[in-house]
C-alpha cells in the first residue's frame, strides 16, 4: 500500500482525500435515555441517515475520486492485519480505559480482523448478542479526530468521554496503517494524548482540543476555538509545540461562549472561498461574548474584538461574511443549531451543506452562487450535462434530515488530509 500524502494548507484549496465514517449499526442500538451522553440530541433513523451520508459520499467521489474518499472502517481493518504489536497495545487501552473483565480480552483477541473492527466501531458482538461496550455515534465527525496543519498530523484528544474511543483507534490508525508511515518516520505526528508532552496545566487545566475547533486559513495562521471543548491551555500548548517545529506561525485563539450550540468554532464559521466566510453573526461579526487573541512564533501577541476584525486586518481586507438565516433572528439561530455555517470546501467557491437552511441559502444567492440538491447534481453528472470540475460558484445541499440530529454538518464529517494542485 502506498504512502499518503499529508498537506493542507487552506480550508478551500482543491479537495483531494478526506477521511470519513459512514453512520454505523452502533448508532441505531442509542436509547432516547442514552442520547444525551453520547452527544446526541435525539434518536435517529439509521438507514435513512446512511443513505444521507451516501449521498455525501457520492458527491465527494464526484469530485474527489472514489479512492480518495477513505472510509475509517476499512482503514481500522486494514491496520489490525498489519501490524500485531499495536493491536495488542490498543486492545490493553481499551480494556482498561472500558474497565473491561479479562475475559472480554480474550474474546478480542480471538476475533478476526473483520469481526474486531465491527466490535470496535460499534460496540457489538453479534454472533453472541453480546453488548461489550457503548456505540461511538460520533465517529462520523471525523474532522474532531484529527487535523492537518501542512504537513503536520495533529491528533487531537477529545473532552468527552463519549468520543474516547475514536480516538484510541484514530491513534491506532495513525500508527499501524502503511498509508501512514512515513509520517512517524519524518516525525509528522502531533499527538496531543502524550502526557509528558501534553500535560495538565499548573492549576490543573486538562489538555482537551477538538477538531472542529481548529482552521488553517492561511499556511501562516492556525485559528483555534477556545470553546466547550477546547482549553485555553491546549490552545498554548499546541501552539507552542508546532511553533518549535516551524509548522504555523501564527496561532489564533478564538474565544467563543462556552454552549452546546457552538460547541465547536466551525459550527458558527467555515470558509467557503477565498473572500467569502459563512458565519452566525452575533459571535463573529458583532463580537459578542467573544475575542480573539493572536499568539506569534516571535512571542508577540495581539488581541481582536470579533473575527470579522482579524480577518480583515490580517487575513483578507475585503472579505464577505455570508450570514446563517441571513442574519435575521429567529432564523440565524435556528439555521445555526442546524449547521447553517458548517460548509466543507471542495475548491474555492465550491461547497457542501445541508438542504434545510433555506434563509442561509437566501445570502449565498445574494453573494452570487448557485444553490443546487446534490440528487439533481449527481444526476446532471450522470446524464453527462456537466462535469464535476466544470461547476463553479455553487452551494450543494445535502438531504440532512436524520444527519443534522447529530449535530453536526459537512465541515465536522470530513477530515481532509490533502488539499491543493
Ligand atoms: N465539528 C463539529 O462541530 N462536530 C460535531 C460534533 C457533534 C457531536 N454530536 C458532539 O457533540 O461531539
Amino acid at each position: 500500500m502506498s504512502q499518503t500524502k499529508i498537506e493542507v494548507h487552506s480550508e478551500i484549496d482543491p479537495l483531494q482525500r478526506v477521511l470519513v465514517h459512514r453512520p454505523d449499526k452502533g448508532t441505531a442500538r442509542i436509547s432516547p435515555k442514552y442520547a444525551e451522553e453520547l452527544l446526541f440530541d435525539d434518536i435517529v433513523y439509521l438507514p435513512r441517515m446512511q443513505e444521507e451520508h451516501d449521498v455525501f459520499v457520492e458527491v465527494l467521489e464526484a469530485f474527489l475520486g472514489e479512492g480518495n474518499v477513505l472510509e475509517m472502517e476499512t482503514l481500522l481493518q486494514e491496520a489490525l492485519s498489519h501490524d500485531e504489536e499495536a493491536k495488542k497495545e490498543m486492545l490493553e487501552m481499551i480494556v482498561s480505559d472500558e474497565e473491561l473483565p479479562s475475559s472480554v480480552k480474550e474474546l478480542l483477541y480471538s476475533l478476526s480482523a473483520e469481526a474486531l473492527t465491527q466490535v470496535l466501531i460499534t460496540g457489538y458482538y453479534e454472533p453472541e448478542d453480546y453488548f461489550l461496550f457503548d456505540p461511538i455515534p460520533n465517529f462520523i465527525f471525523t474532522r474532531d479526530i484529527a487535523f492537518v496543519v501542512n504537513d503536520h498530523l495533529v491528533i487531537t484528544k477529545a473532552a468527552k468521554e463519549a468520543r474516547s474511543r475514536e480516538n484510541f483507534l484514530t491513534r491506532f490508525i495513525i500508527w499501524a496503517h502503511p498509508i501512514f508511515q512515513n509520517l512517524q518516520k519524518e516525525n509528522k505526528v502531533v499527538n496531543l494524548n502524550k502526557v509528558d508532552l501534553f500535560p495538565r496545566s499548573k492549576k490543573g487545566e486538562p489538555v482537551s482540543l477538538e477538531g472542529g475547533d481548529a482552521m488553517l486559513l492561511h499556511p501562516d495562521y492556525l485559528l483555534i476555538g477556545a470553546s466547550e471543548r477546547t482549553t485555553p491551555h491546549a490552545i498554548r500548548s499546541l501552539a507552542q509545540a508546532l511553533f518549535e517545529k516551524n509548522v504555523v506561525k501564527n496561532v489564533v485563539q478564538v474565544n467563543i461562549p462556552n454552549d452546546r450550540s457552538f460547541m465547536h468554532l466551525d459550527t458558527i464559521f467555515t470558509q467557503i472561498n477565498t473572500r467569502d466566510f459563512v458565519c452566525y453573526k452575533p459571535i463573529i461579526v458583532d463580537g459578542m461574548s467573544s475575542n480573539l487573541d493572536v499568539f506569534r512564533h516571535d512571542g508577540s501577541t495581539d488581541t481582536y474584538l470579533s473575527v470579522k476584525s482579524f480577518i480583515e486586518a490580517e487575513i483578507c481586507p475585503d472579505a464577505r461574511f455570508l450570514l446563517s438565516g441571513n442574519g435575521e433572528s429567529p432564523y440565524q439561530e435556528r439555521e445555526q443549531w442546524t449547521d447553517g455555517c458548517n460548509l466543507v470546501a471542495l475548491r474555492p467557491g465550491v461547497a457542501v451543506t445541508y438542504d434545510r437552511n433555506p434563509r442561509t441559502e437566501l445570502s449565498f444567492k445574494e453573494a452570487g452562487y448557485r444553490v443546487v440538491h446534490a440528487y439533481d447534481l449527481l444526476k446532471a453528472f450522470k446524464d453527462g450535462i456537466i462535469l464535476p470540475s466544470e461547476v463553479k460558484n455553487t452551494i450543494i445541499t445535502l438531504p440532512s434530515s436524520e444527519l443534522s440530529r447529530a449535530r453536526g454538518g459537512s465541515h465536522c464529517m470530513t477530515c481532509p488530509i490533502e488539499r491543493g494542485g
